[in-house]
């Protein structure tokens, strides 16, 4: 008897599979954070391996990409070492129809913006299952807040029609701390109907470190279906 095969699973590794077959030699890779971009960073390594591509360097947006990107040979720089990126692959919680985002779900999205951002081509690798019509109708926005700040920005946030939540760790007591060490609020507004001037606003209240809106950065949205059990990657 066949084993069930995960079909999220399934989706995440084509998408990456697909997004890792645009890496080029010689190239300057944004590797990004989460599940979906594991197989991306996996498979680049195996590009590598292989020969099929060489001289490339990374640039992590985290703890996790980093040591995946080592895990699977790739080898690694900062930002002060390089003057641009020629490729940033990431994931994200939501993609709504112009190809905006939530992201944050993993906590990652400070370090993701600068990278990503900095991008000449920025690839976004999602599921299906992440598309939304109007971003925030199924994720909460995640909100980087360093510790002593932490009451008068939810109260802040609160002000401005939102409904903040401490993110609290899984198997660690007390709240999740970034890899910048500082904390996480997760927000749930009844509508975003306007994402770059809700990105601009929260970030604009002291104590924020940044936000998982992501207005106008992405250039490709890489989508993975399963379609009569079969995965399929298109282009959105
Ligand atoms: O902070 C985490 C990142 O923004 C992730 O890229 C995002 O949460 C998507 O992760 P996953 O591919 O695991 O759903």
């Amino acid at each position: 008897m066949s084993a069930e095969i995960d079909p999220v699973k399934l989706m995440k590794q084509e998408v990456g599979k697909a997004a890792a077959a645009l890496v080029e030699s010689g190239t300057i890779v944004g590797l990004g954070t989460g599940s979906t971009t594991a197989y991306a960073i996996q498979y680049i390594g195996d590009r590598l391996k292989s020969g099929e591509i060489k001289d490339i360097v990374g640039i992590p947006t985290s703890f996790q990409a980093e040591v995946l990107a080592k895990e699977y040979g790739i080898p690694l720089t900062t930002l002060d070492a390089v003057d641009h990126i020629d490729i940033a692959i990431d994931g994200a919680d939501e993609v709504d129809p112009n190809k905006n985002l939530i992201k944050g779900g993993g906590a990652a999205h400070t370090r993701e913006k600068v990278v990503d951002a900095l991008a000449n081509k920025f690839v976004v690798v999602v599921d299906s299952g992440k598309l939304v019509e109007r971003l925030g109708s199924t994720f909460k926005l995640p909100v980087e807040v360093i510790p002593m700040a932490i009451t008068p920005v939810m109260r802040a946030i609160a002000k401005l029609g939102g409904k903040p939540e401490l993110r609290m760790g899984i198997r660690k007591a007390g709240p999740v701390i970034t890899d910048q060490g500082n904390m996480v609020v997760d927000v749930t507004f009844d509508s975003i109907d306007n994402p770059a001037e809700l990105e601009k606003t929260l970030n604009n209240i002291p104590g924020v470190l940044e936000n998982g809106l992501f207005v106008g950065v992405t250039d490709v949205v890489l989508v993975g279906e399963v379609k009569d059990g079969k995965p399929l990657v298109y282009e959105m």
